[in-house]
Protein backbone atom coordinates (compact mmCIF):
# COMPACT_ATOMS: atom_id res chain seq x y z
CA UNK A 1 0.00 0.00 0.00
CA UNK A 2 1.47 3.19 -0.90
CA UNK A 3 1.97 5.68 2.17
CA UNK A 4 -0.17 8.19 2.42
CA UNK A 5 1.07 11.14 0.40
CA UNK A 6 -2.71 13.01 0.33
CA UNK A 7 -5.29 14.00 3.11
CA UNK A 8 -7.94 11.37 1.75
CA UNK A 9 -10.47 12.02 3.54
CA UNK A 10 -12.52 13.70 0.85
CA UNK A 11 -11.69 11.67 -1.93
CA UNK A 12 -13.80 8.62 -3.28
CA UNK A 13 -12.81 5.41 -2.23
CA UNK A 14 -12.42 3.96 -5.57
CA UNK A 15 -9.84 7.22 -6.22
CA UNK A 16 -7.77 7.03 -3.48
CA UNK A 17 -5.24 4.72 -4.63
CA UNK A 18 -5.05 6.98 -8.29
CA UNK A 19 -4.67 9.81 -5.82
CA UNK A 20 -2.06 8.48 -3.67
CA UNK A 21 -0.40 7.63 -6.46
CA UNK A 22 -0.14 11.07 -8.22
CA UNK A 23 0.69 12.95 -5.30
CA UNK A 24 3.30 10.59 -4.21
CA UNK A 25 4.70 11.29 -7.64
CA UNK A 26 4.05 15.09 -7.48
CA UNK A 27 5.68 15.83 -3.88
CA UNK A 28 8.65 13.92 -6.34
CA UNK A 29 8.52 15.75 -9.23
CA UNK A 30 8.35 19.19 -6.91
CA UNK A 31 11.79 18.19 -5.32
CA UNK A 32 13.68 17.62 -8.34
CA UNK A 33 12.28 21.17 -9.67
CA UNK A 34 13.42 22.31 -6.33
CA UNK A 35 16.60 21.02 -6.44
CA UNK A 36 16.73 22.63 -9.92
CA UNK A 37 20.30 21.36 -12.40
CA UNK A 38 20.03 20.29 -15.56
CA UNK A 39 16.06 20.13 -16.53
CA UNK A 40 15.70 22.17 -19.34
CA UNK A 41 18.45 20.87 -22.16
CA UNK A 42 16.65 19.22 -25.38
CA UNK A 43 16.71 15.45 -25.84
CA UNK A 44 14.29 14.40 -28.36
CA UNK A 45 10.91 15.35 -30.11
CA UNK A 46 7.19 13.98 -28.72
CA UNK A 47 4.35 12.56 -30.98
CA UNK A 48 3.01 15.97 -31.92
CA UNK A 49 6.63 17.32 -32.87
CA UNK A 50 7.30 19.55 -29.97
CA UNK A 51 10.68 19.38 -28.84
CA UNK A 52 10.97 17.11 -25.73
CA UNK A 53 12.89 18.97 -22.65
CA UNK A 54 14.76 16.62 -20.15
CA UNK A 55 11.98 17.21 -17.20
CA UNK A 56 9.36 16.20 -19.54
CA UNK A 57 10.88 13.12 -19.79
CA UNK A 58 11.89 12.43 -15.98
CA UNK A 59 8.25 13.87 -15.46
CA UNK A 60 6.31 11.18 -18.30
CA UNK A 61 8.52 8.01 -16.31
CA UNK A 62 7.34 9.48 -12.74
CA UNK A 63 3.45 9.51 -13.39
CA UNK A 64 4.16 6.14 -15.61
CA UNK A 65 5.73 4.47 -12.80
CA UNK A 66 3.75 5.56 -9.95
CA UNK A 67 0.30 4.72 -12.06
CA UNK A 68 1.28 1.09 -12.58
CA UNK A 69 0.79 0.15 -9.24
CA UNK A 70 -2.68 2.28 -8.67
CA UNK A 71 -5.36 0.66 -10.60
CA UNK A 72 -4.67 2.30 -13.85
CA UNK A 73 -5.36 0.32 -17.14
CA UNK A 74 -4.71 2.60 -19.29
CA UNK A 75 -2.09 5.29 -19.43
CA UNK A 76 -2.41 8.27 -22.46
CA UNK A 77 0.94 10.94 -22.26
CA UNK A 78 1.59 14.06 -24.62
CA UNK A 79 5.07 12.25 -24.15
CA UNK A 80 4.17 8.97 -25.81
CA UNK A 81 2.53 8.29 -29.20
CA UNK A 82 -0.07 5.90 -28.41
CA UNK A 83 -2.03 4.68 -24.98
CA UNK A 84 0.07 2.58 -22.89
CA UNK A 85 -1.62 -0.35 -21.55
CA UNK A 86 -0.39 -0.75 -17.60
CA UNK A 87 -2.59 -3.27 -15.17
CA UNK A 88 -4.82 -5.22 -17.41
CA UNK A 89 -7.61 -5.41 -13.93
CA UNK A 90 -7.20 -1.55 -13.49
CA UNK A 91 -10.73 -0.40 -13.53
CA UNK A 92 -9.05 3.33 -14.13
CA UNK A 93 -7.47 5.04 -17.26
CA UNK A 94 -5.72 8.03 -16.84
CA UNK A 95 -4.20 11.05 -19.76
CA UNK A 96 -1.63 13.38 -18.49
CA UNK A 97 0.35 16.15 -19.41
CA UNK A 98 3.08 15.14 -17.34
CA UNK A 99 4.87 18.48 -17.13
CA UNK A 100 2.68 21.48 -18.59
CA UNK A 101 4.68 24.91 -18.97
CA UNK A 102 8.01 23.17 -20.58
CA UNK A 103 9.13 26.84 -22.16
CA UNK A 104 9.03 27.90 -18.51
CA UNK A 105 11.28 25.32 -16.99
CA UNK A 106 14.80 27.47 -17.44
CA UNK A 107 13.32 30.36 -16.20
CA UNK A 108 11.94 29.26 -12.60
CA UNK A 109 8.71 30.07 -13.50
CA UNK A 110 5.26 27.80 -12.19
CA UNK A 111 5.30 25.05 -14.55
CA UNK A 112 2.47 22.08 -13.51
CA UNK A 113 1.14 18.48 -14.23
CA UNK A 114 -2.60 18.23 -15.95
CA UNK A 115 -4.36 14.55 -15.30
CA UNK A 116 -7.78 13.51 -17.03
CA UNK A 117 -8.99 9.97 -15.09
CA UNK A 118 -11.65 8.39 -16.97
CA UNK A 119 -14.14 4.72 -16.65
CA UNK A 120 -11.51 1.85 -18.34
CA UNK A 121 -13.02 0.14 -20.83
CA UNK A 122 -11.44 -2.73 -23.17
CA UNK A 123 -9.54 -0.69 -25.55
CA UNK A 124 -7.52 2.17 -25.35
CA UNK A 125 -9.66 4.23 -27.52
CA UNK A 126 -12.97 3.51 -25.98
CA UNK A 127 -11.77 4.66 -22.71
CA UNK A 128 -10.41 8.31 -23.89
CA UNK A 129 -11.98 9.03 -27.22
CA UNK A 130 -15.31 9.68 -26.04
CA UNK A 131 -17.09 12.72 -23.87
CA UNK A 132 -14.89 15.08 -22.25
CA UNK A 133 -17.92 14.71 -19.43
CA UNK A 134 -17.52 11.21 -18.62
CA UNK A 135 -14.28 11.74 -16.99
CA UNK A 136 -15.03 10.46 -13.34
CA UNK A 137 -11.67 12.49 -12.10
CA UNK A 138 -9.83 15.73 -13.23
CA UNK A 139 -7.21 18.41 -11.70
CA UNK A 140 -3.70 19.66 -12.11
CA UNK A 141 -0.93 19.89 -9.69
CA UNK A 142 1.16 23.53 -9.69
CA UNK A 143 4.94 23.81 -9.28
CA UNK A 144 5.10 27.50 -8.12
CA UNK A 145 5.95 29.07 -4.79
CA UNK A 146 4.07 26.52 -3.08
CA UNK A 147 3.11 23.48 -4.47
CA UNK A 148 -0.59 22.89 -4.86
CA UNK A 149 -3.03 20.96 -6.48
CA UNK A 150 -6.94 21.61 -7.69
CA UNK A 151 -8.74 18.49 -8.52
CA UNK A 152 -12.42 18.00 -8.56
CA UNK A 153 -14.23 14.33 -8.84
CA UNK A 154 -17.80 16.32 -10.34
CA UNK A 155 -18.84 17.22 -6.83
CA UNK A 156 -17.33 21.15 -6.67
CA UNK A 157 -13.39 21.81 -6.68
CA UNK A 158 -11.04 20.44 -3.94
CA UNK A 159 -7.91 22.57 -3.54
CA UNK A 160 -4.76 20.84 -1.34
CA UNK A 161 -1.41 22.25 -0.94
CA UNK A 162 1.99 20.27 -0.57
CA UNK A 163 3.48 20.37 3.25
CA UNK A 164 7.18 20.37 3.17
CA UNK A 165 7.63 19.10 6.05
CA UNK A 166 6.13 15.91 5.81
CA UNK A 167 5.62 15.80 1.79
CA UNK A 168 1.99 14.96 1.76
CA UNK A 169 -0.60 16.91 -0.18
CA UNK A 170 -3.26 18.53 3.20
CA UNK A 171 -6.83 19.91 2.22
CA UNK A 172 -6.44 23.83 1.71
CA UNK A 173 -10.18 24.48 0.70
CA UNK A 174 -12.94 21.47 0.56
CA UNK A 175 -14.86 23.80 -2.23
CA UNK A 176 -12.67 26.00 -4.54
CA UNK A 177 -15.68 28.20 -6.03
CA UNK A 178 -14.52 31.14 -8.47
CA UNK A 179 -15.00 34.65 -8.57
CA UNK A 180 -16.91 36.37 -11.63
CA UNK A 181 -14.20 39.29 -10.02
CA UNK A 182 -11.23 39.95 -11.35
CA UNK A 183 -10.98 42.68 -14.97
CA UNK A 184 -8.45 40.34 -16.72
CA UNK A 185 -7.75 38.17 -19.62
CA UNK A 186 -4.90 35.86 -20.55
CA UNK A 187 -3.90 35.73 -24.16
CA UNK A 188 -0.70 35.57 -26.18
CA UNK A 189 -0.79 38.68 -27.94
CA UNK A 190 1.83 38.33 -30.59
CA UNK A 191 -0.94 36.24 -32.26
CA UNK A 192 -3.01 39.22 -32.93
CA UNK A 193 -2.51 39.36 -36.84
CA UNK A 194 -3.28 35.64 -36.53
CA UNK A 195 -6.50 35.40 -34.66
CA UNK A 196 -10.34 35.12 -35.78
CA UNK A 197 -12.25 38.94 -35.77
CA UNK A 198 -14.71 37.80 -33.33
CA UNK A 199 -11.27 36.99 -31.17
CA UNK A 200 -9.68 40.31 -32.38
CA UNK A 201 -12.72 42.71 -31.60
CA UNK A 202 -13.03 41.06 -28.10
CA UNK A 203 -9.73 41.83 -27.25
CA UNK A 204 -10.22 45.14 -29.14
CA UNK A 205 -12.64 46.38 -26.95
CA UNK A 206 -10.73 45.25 -24.09
CA UNK A 207 -7.84 47.27 -24.77
CA UNK A 208 -9.88 50.12 -25.53
CA UNK A 209 -10.89 50.00 -21.84
CA UNK A 210 -12.98 52.73 -20.60
CA UNK A 211 -12.77 54.54 -23.76
CA UNK A 212 -14.49 51.75 -26.22
CA UNK A 213 -17.62 50.30 -25.72
CA UNK A 214 -16.72 48.03 -22.51
CA UNK A 215 -16.56 51.54 -20.75
CA UNK A 216 -13.86 50.06 -18.16
CA UNK A 217 -10.09 49.30 -18.07
CA UNK A 218 -8.89 45.39 -18.26
CA UNK A 219 -5.86 44.11 -17.35
CA UNK A 220 -3.50 41.40 -19.26
CA UNK A 221 -1.89 38.64 -18.19
CA UNK A 222 0.54 35.99 -20.27
CA UNK A 223 2.55 33.25 -18.57
CA UNK A 224 2.47 30.65 -21.23
CA UNK A 225 1.94 27.83 -18.21
CA UNK A 226 -1.62 26.71 -18.96
CA UNK A 227 -1.51 25.33 -15.22
CA UNK A 228 -0.59 28.42 -14.04
CA UNK A 229 -2.72 30.90 -15.72
CA UNK A 230 -6.09 28.51 -14.45
CA UNK A 231 -5.12 28.49 -11.03
CA UNK A 232 -5.20 32.35 -10.88
CA UNK A 233 -8.60 32.45 -12.62
CA UNK A 234 -9.65 30.15 -10.48
CA UNK A 235 -8.37 31.94 -7.24
CA UNK A 236 -9.32 35.26 -8.55
CA UNK A 237 -11.60 35.05 -11.75
CA UNK A 238 -10.83 35.92 -15.22
CA UNK A 239 -10.35 34.95 -18.37
CA UNK A 240 -8.15 33.09 -20.84
CA UNK A 241 -8.32 32.31 -24.35
CA UNK A 242 -5.97 29.97 -26.79
CA UNK A 243 -8.00 30.33 -29.95
CA UNK A 244 -7.94 28.80 -33.48
CA UNK A 245 -5.66 30.98 -35.31
CA UNK A 246 -4.22 31.51 -39.53
CA UNK A 247 -0.71 30.20 -38.52
CA UNK A 248 -0.22 26.30 -40.46
CA UNK A 249 -0.60 23.78 -37.59
CA UNK A 250 -2.19 26.44 -35.53
CA UNK A 251 -6.04 25.65 -37.28
CA UNK A 252 -7.47 24.07 -33.90
CA UNK A 253 -5.50 26.28 -31.88
CA UNK A 254 -2.56 23.99 -29.46
CA UNK A 255 -3.80 23.05 -26.47
CA UNK A 256 -4.81 19.22 -26.48
CA UNK A 257 -8.15 17.88 -25.89
CA UNK A 258 -7.17 14.92 -23.60
CA UNK A 259 -5.12 15.81 -21.28
CA UNK A 260 -5.07 20.01 -21.56
CA UNK A 261 -8.41 20.95 -21.84
CA UNK A 262 -11.17 18.46 -21.00
CA UNK A 263 -9.26 18.21 -16.75
CA UNK A 264 -8.95 22.37 -16.91
CA UNK A 265 -12.41 22.64 -18.29
CA UNK A 266 -13.93 20.08 -15.48
CA UNK A 267 -12.33 22.25 -12.62
CA UNK A 268 -13.87 25.49 -14.02
CA UNK A 269 -17.39 24.29 -14.62
CA UNK A 270 -17.10 22.65 -11.21
CA UNK A 271 -16.06 25.68 -9.73
CA UNK A 272 -18.83 27.59 -11.41
CA UNK A 273 -17.30 28.71 -14.50
CA UNK A 274 -17.50 28.16 -18.35
CA UNK A 275 -14.89 26.59 -20.86
CA UNK A 276 -15.77 26.39 -24.36
CA UNK A 277 -13.98 26.05 -27.84
CA UNK A 278 -15.18 29.37 -28.15
CA UNK A 279 -19.45 28.68 -28.20
CA UNK A 280 -19.60 24.73 -27.37
CA UNK A 281 -18.64 23.64 -24.46
CA UNK A 282 -15.33 21.62 -24.03
CA UNK A 283 -17.24 19.07 -22.11
CA UNK A 284 -19.57 18.65 -24.45
CA UNK A 285 -17.13 17.34 -26.66
CA UNK A 286 -14.82 14.78 -26.86
CA UNK A 287 -10.97 13.78 -28.56
CA UNK A 288 -11.24 11.89 -31.89
CA UNK A 289 -7.36 11.25 -31.32
CA UNK A 290 -5.38 11.07 -28.60
CA UNK A 291 -3.35 14.21 -29.35
CA UNK A 292 -6.34 16.41 -31.03
CA UNK A 293 -6.14 20.30 -30.29
CA UNK A 294 -8.69 22.30 -29.72
CA UNK A 295 -9.31 26.05 -29.51
CA UNK A 296 -9.55 27.05 -25.58
CA UNK A 297 -11.33 29.32 -23.62
CA UNK A 298 -12.22 29.22 -20.06
CA UNK A 299 -12.70 31.37 -17.18
CA UNK A 300 -15.31 33.50 -15.47
CA UNK A 301 -18.85 32.09 -17.15
CA UNK A 302 -19.80 35.76 -17.85
CA UNK A 303 -16.54 36.39 -19.78
CA UNK A 304 -16.99 33.37 -21.45
CA UNK A 305 -20.48 33.83 -22.50
CA UNK A 306 -19.14 37.45 -23.60
CA UNK A 307 -17.01 35.88 -26.20
CA UNK A 308 -19.34 33.44 -27.32
CA UNK A 309 -21.87 36.14 -28.26
CA UNK A 310 -18.71 37.96 -30.52
CA UNK A 311 -19.21 34.74 -32.38
CA UNK A 312 -22.36 35.14 -32.98
CA UNK A 313 -22.13 39.22 -34.30
CA UNK A 314 -23.32 40.08 -37.76
CA UNK A 315 -20.12 40.49 -39.80
CA UNK A 316 -21.23 44.28 -39.68
CA UNK A 317 -20.94 44.37 -36.24
CA UNK A 318 -17.42 42.36 -35.40
CA UNK A 319 -15.65 44.37 -38.44
CA UNK A 320 -16.87 47.76 -37.43
CA UNK A 321 -14.38 49.99 -35.32
CA UNK A 322 -14.84 49.36 -31.17
CA UNK A 323 -16.10 52.99 -30.49
CA UNK A 324 -19.28 51.39 -33.00
CA UNK A 325 -19.92 48.23 -31.51
CA UNK A 326 -23.14 49.82 -30.40
CA UNK A 327 -24.24 46.15 -29.15
CA UNK A 328 -21.46 45.51 -26.74
CA UNK A 329 -21.68 49.01 -24.74
CA UNK A 330 -20.94 47.91 -21.32
O1 LIG B 1 4.03 29.60 -26.26
P1 LIG B 1 2.57 29.83 -26.49
O2 LIG B 1 2.15 29.65 -27.92
O3 LIG B 1 2.10 31.12 -25.90
O4 LIG B 1 1.83 28.63 -25.73
C1 LIG B 1 1.72 28.56 -24.36
C2 LIG B 1 0.92 27.35 -24.01
O5 LIG B 1 1.67 26.19 -24.34
C3 LIG B 1 1.78 25.32 -23.25
O6 LIG B 1 3.02 25.51 -22.64
C4 LIG B 1 1.66 23.90 -23.79
O7 LIG B 1 1.93 22.94 -22.84
P2 LIG B 1 3.26 22.00 -22.85
O8 LIG B 1 4.37 22.77 -22.19
O9 LIG B 1 2.75 20.85 -22.05
O10 LIG B 1 3.55 21.64 -24.28
C5 LIG B 1 0.67 25.76 -22.28
O11 LIG B 1 0.97 25.49 -20.95
C6 LIG B 1 0.59 27.25 -22.54
O12 LIG B 1 -0.70 27.77 -22.30
MG1 LIG C 1 0.73 21.46 -21.60
MG1 LIG D 1 3.62 19.09 -21.46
Amino acid sequence: MTAETIQTDRIPPQMHDVMLALAGAGARLAAIIRRGGDLASAVGTNADGDGQKALDVMADDLFRDALAGAGVRWFASEEQDEAVALDPQGRLAVAIDPLDGSSNIDTNVSIGTIFSIFPAEDTAEASFLRPARDQIGGGYIIYGPRCAMMVSFGDGVQHYALDPDSDRFHLVTARQEMPEGAQEFAINASNYRHWPQPIRAYIDDCLAGSDGPRERNFNMRWIASLVAEAHRILIRGGVFLYPSDARQGYERGRLRMLYECAPIALLIEQAGGKATDGLIPILDQGAGALHQRTPFIFGSAGKVARIAAYHELPETEISALFGNRGLFRA
